[in-house]
């Protein structure tokens, strides 16, 4: 076995020669060497946890700004922007978003109030539009002189008698009413003292009718009366009731104004509604025929 290297002969030429084994010769190095990476490892796991705090301190005051801004976002409006931050950026975001938040909240309270205002309007437009409708209908149906319905109405209103009539069986009775002499009444005293008369007149039948009867103003110096569900004799004793109510009157422009009357009762088996009323224009004629200020009816006995 050859003898190792040694260190430099001593004065005398002797050499020492020290043999041991390797670990032990090597024992000091291995433990430095086991020293330097326990040292590197504790290091290394030190800077971990210092890097993650560091994170967590910048990460977490942002996290929480998160979820204060989701909470404005989903509409609360008593929400603190303040993530109790340290670091002078973090503060400054919370900041910059305190001041976006309070904007976004006005804005919307701000739509919130327009939208109101908004429907307040719509409301009070519809409610106008249904009123303007409604005097629309109003005017559409009724005579501007007397305020009674007009012949449209007049004509809808015997339609719709004539239907019940046919659907229940009970009929009804038809007046048609003239006032006597208006040429008269025009021609002596002048339209407008007609045109009051007419209202005198109009007014009289409306006081003496019951809610359930019509009254209406077919055309001219001629009114339409329609008495559901009453009986002749019945509707004879109204016929006459209206006459002498006009006839002891006072009119307004006029000394004197009567009403000649012709009634005629519907009955089931009529084609339509037209037949009484020409029925009981007959009979006005003949009240005119007889002499004026007098009921005539078929059924008069
Ligand atoms: N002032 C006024 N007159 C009207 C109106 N509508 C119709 N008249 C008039 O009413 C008169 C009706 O005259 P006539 O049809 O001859 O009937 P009358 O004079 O009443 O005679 P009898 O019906 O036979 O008794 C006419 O002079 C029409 O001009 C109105 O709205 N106002």
């Amino acid at each position: 076995m050859p003898v190792p290297e040694a260190g430099p002969a001593s004065p005398l030429g002797w050499r020492v020669v020290v043999r041991q084994p390797l670990t032990a010769a090597l024992g000091d190095l291995v433990d430095l060497q086991r020293a330097v990476l326990g040292v590197t490892l504790l290091a290394s796991l030190v800077f971990l946890l210092l890097a993650w705090w560091g994170a967590r301190i910048i990460s977490r005051p942002l996290e929480v700004l998160t979820g204060l801004a989701l909470r404005v976002e989903r509409g609360e409006e008593d929400v603190v922007l303040d993530a109790g931050a340290r670091s002078a950026e973090v503060r400054a975001l919370s900041t910059a978003l305190k001041g976006m938040a309070a904007t976004l909240i006005a804005r919307r309270q701000a739509l919130e109030r327009s939208n109101h205002e908004l429907e307040d309007k719509v409301a009070e437009r519809t409610a106008e539009l249904a009123r303007s409708n409604a005097e629309l209908e109003r005017l559409a149906r009724h005579d501007p002189l007397t305020g009674l319905p007009n012949r449209r109405a007049c004509d809808e209103r015997l339609a719709l008698e004539f239907e019940r009539m046919r659907r229940t069986g009970v009929a009804y009775v038809v007046l048609v009413l003239d006032v006597d002499h208006f040429k008269l009444v025009n021609d002596s005293h002048g339209h407008a003292a007609g045109d009051a008369v007419l209202r005198h007149v109009a007014d009289v039948l409306r006081r003496q009718l019951r809610s359930t009867d019509f009254v209406g103003r077919s055309g001219g110096e001629e009114f339409l009366v329609l008495l559901p569900q009453t009986p002749p004799d019945e509707a004879l004793r109204v016929a006459q009731k209206l006459r002498h109510a006009v006839d002891i009157s006072r009119p307004p422009a006029a000394d004197h104004v009567t009403l000649s009357i012709g009634l005629s009762e519907a009955q089931p088996e009529h084609n339509s509604s037209d037949a009484a009323v020409r029925a009981a224009d007959h009979q006005l004629y003949r009240a005119k025929q007889n002499g004026r200020n007098r009921v005539e009816s078929s059924f008069m006995r």
